[in-house]
């Protein structure tokens, strides 16, 4: 069935490499998924440069690396990458709802180890993290942490061959922090969403529009004209902040940090108390990585038929919990849309169970290939990073060259060209003495 399709220069050119172990939904999927994985390499030119790299130099031989990360065409490109380098890899999903079963089905056709499916309960996403760590990984790439968790908390014996891993988002950065801090971290781990050219891109503008793109997908509703409650001014919160602003949303902002508060107001949004903004959103969304961002009280003040949409972190920035304690009846209205009815005969709407609405959503594709390229490329690079040095046991951020090289080449896909310093200018930085 597979047979006839082109792959392309830079993924396998059969399935003999089959693997296997994979545990996917349905392979049948899989001509799918490698469609839609060719059409986003088209449109991650540094990967394709670094893969490219990876199949000359095979910085991986031997090595096996296992991931935790969204699984959609853009991460099994990123796993075709490091396989390009000599990798054994195997992935799973790091999020209950967000695999795409074509996908991974496409994956596994193509050499990789996938675990996972769409709509997992509990007990077989925390499953499919252990068929990942069963294959003994030198390095994980992490996104939110729950991998390097289950490896601290329950496979501690596999913790002397993990020779470090990477962190692809805030919140995963924040708990390995707080881990460290303790000094329960065991392993070197760089935080890949510290890169300028990961969260400079990916949180604001990635965020910024596929939150977008998931929301009007799932509603098929306007957002022009609408009042829409940003929770959290961060680099999410700008990013979703500035394209409801342009497609026509009025923005209330919400804070608990008095400079970022500062910063939305002077950026030209309202500012406010949470329990104050509720009263007149038609559309409120988290990014705070935060618990009980949105809860108790906030639900009944809400405007019949207000939205509620998160895409910060995992399932707790809105009180589900509190919402049904509030509510008569749930029902599902439409694909990723269930509606609560209120004790007062208020409708109020959560958008994909209210986990990260850009990926969780069954319309949502995550962000868009050409900011995956940024992201992924910072993780290829961070893995190799930690293979070629003895990290010590923490938290890092990843080196600036890696940054810069990965800055340059992006610009050089865009064939955009820059200047450099001239001696004479450089001279002038580094010195102190001329002046007026
Ligand atoms: N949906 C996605 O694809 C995507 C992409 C990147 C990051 N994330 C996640 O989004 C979240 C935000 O990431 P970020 O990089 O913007 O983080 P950030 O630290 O830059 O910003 C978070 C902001 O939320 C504010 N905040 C915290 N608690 C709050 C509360 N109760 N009410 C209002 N504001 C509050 C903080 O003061 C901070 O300014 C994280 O969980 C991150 O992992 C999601
Ligand atoms: O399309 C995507 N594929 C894979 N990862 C994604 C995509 N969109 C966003 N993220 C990643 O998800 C993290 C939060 O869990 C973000 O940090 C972002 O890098
Ligand atoms: N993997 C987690 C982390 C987001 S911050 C999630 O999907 O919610």
């Amino acid at each position: 069935m597979f047979n006839n399709i082109n792959y392309g220069d830079h993924v396998s050119k059969s399935y003999e490499n089959y693997a296997t172990s994979s545990k996917v939904k349905d392979m049948s999927l899989a001509d799918e998924g490698i469609r839609k994985i060719k059409w986003v390499q088209k449109h991650m030119p540094v990967l394709e440069h670094i893969k490219k790299e990876f199949e000359r130099t095979k910085p991986f031989e031997g090595i096996t690396i296992g991931s935790c990360l969204h699984l959609e065409p853009k991460t099994i490109n990123l796993g075709l990458t490091l396989q390009a380098g000599g990798a054994e890899v195997a992935m799973t999903g790091c999020n209950p709802l967000s695999t795409h079963d074509d996908a991974t089905a496409g994956g596994a056709a193509l050499g990789l180890n996938m675990y996972g499916w769409r709509e997992e309960n509990e007990e077989e996403y925390y499953e499919t993290i252990n068929d990942v760590l069963d294959h003994k990984p030198d390095i994980i790439i992490d996104d939110g942490a729950d991998m390097i968790l289950v490896l601290h908390q329950e496979r501690k014996e596999l913790l002397k061959k993990v020779k470090g891993a990477c962190e692809e988002t805030t919140t995963g950065v924040h708990r390995l922090d707080a881990m460290h801090k303790d000094g329960a971290l065991k392993i070197p781990l760089v935080a890949v969403n510290d890169a300028y050219t990961k969260y400079l891109f990916d949180n604001r503008y990635g965020t910024g529009q596929s939150t977008f793109d998931a929301i009007m997908g799932t509603t098929n509703m306007l957002i022009a004209g609408k009042t829409i409650v940003v929770c959290g001014y961060g680099w999410c919160g700008r990013g979703v902040a500035t394209r409801a602003s342009g497609l026509g949303g009025n923005v209330i902002v919400t804070e608990v940090d008095a400079i970022r508060a500062l910063e939305a107001k002077m950026d030209g949004y309202r500012v406010m108390k949470v329990t104050e903004a509720v009263k007149y959103a038609d559309l409120i969304i988290t990014v705070t990585g935060n618990i009980n961002v949105i809860s108790g009280d906030d639900f009944k003040y809400m405007k019949d038929g207000c939205m509620l949409a998160n895409s910060g972190h995992f399932n707790v920035e809105i009180n589900r919990g509190d919402l049904e304690h509030q509510s008569i009846a749930v029902e599902q209205v439409r694909e990723s849309i269930e509606q609560f009815t209120t004790k007062d005969g208020r409708k109020i709407y959560l958008l994909a169970d209210g986990r990260l609405v850009n990926l969780a959503a069954e319309r949502g594709q995550g962000h868009p290939a050409e900011i995956m390229d940024l992201s992924f490329a910072a993780q290829a690079l961070s893995a190799k990073y930690i293979l070629e040095n003895d990290l010590e046991v923490g938290v890092i951020k990843a080196p600036d060259e890696l940054d810069y090289e990965i800055a340059g080449l992006k610009l050089k896909a865009m064939n955009i060209e820059i200047d450099s310093l001239s001696i004479r200018q450089k001279e002038y930085l580094d010195d102190w003495q001329e002046g007026t």
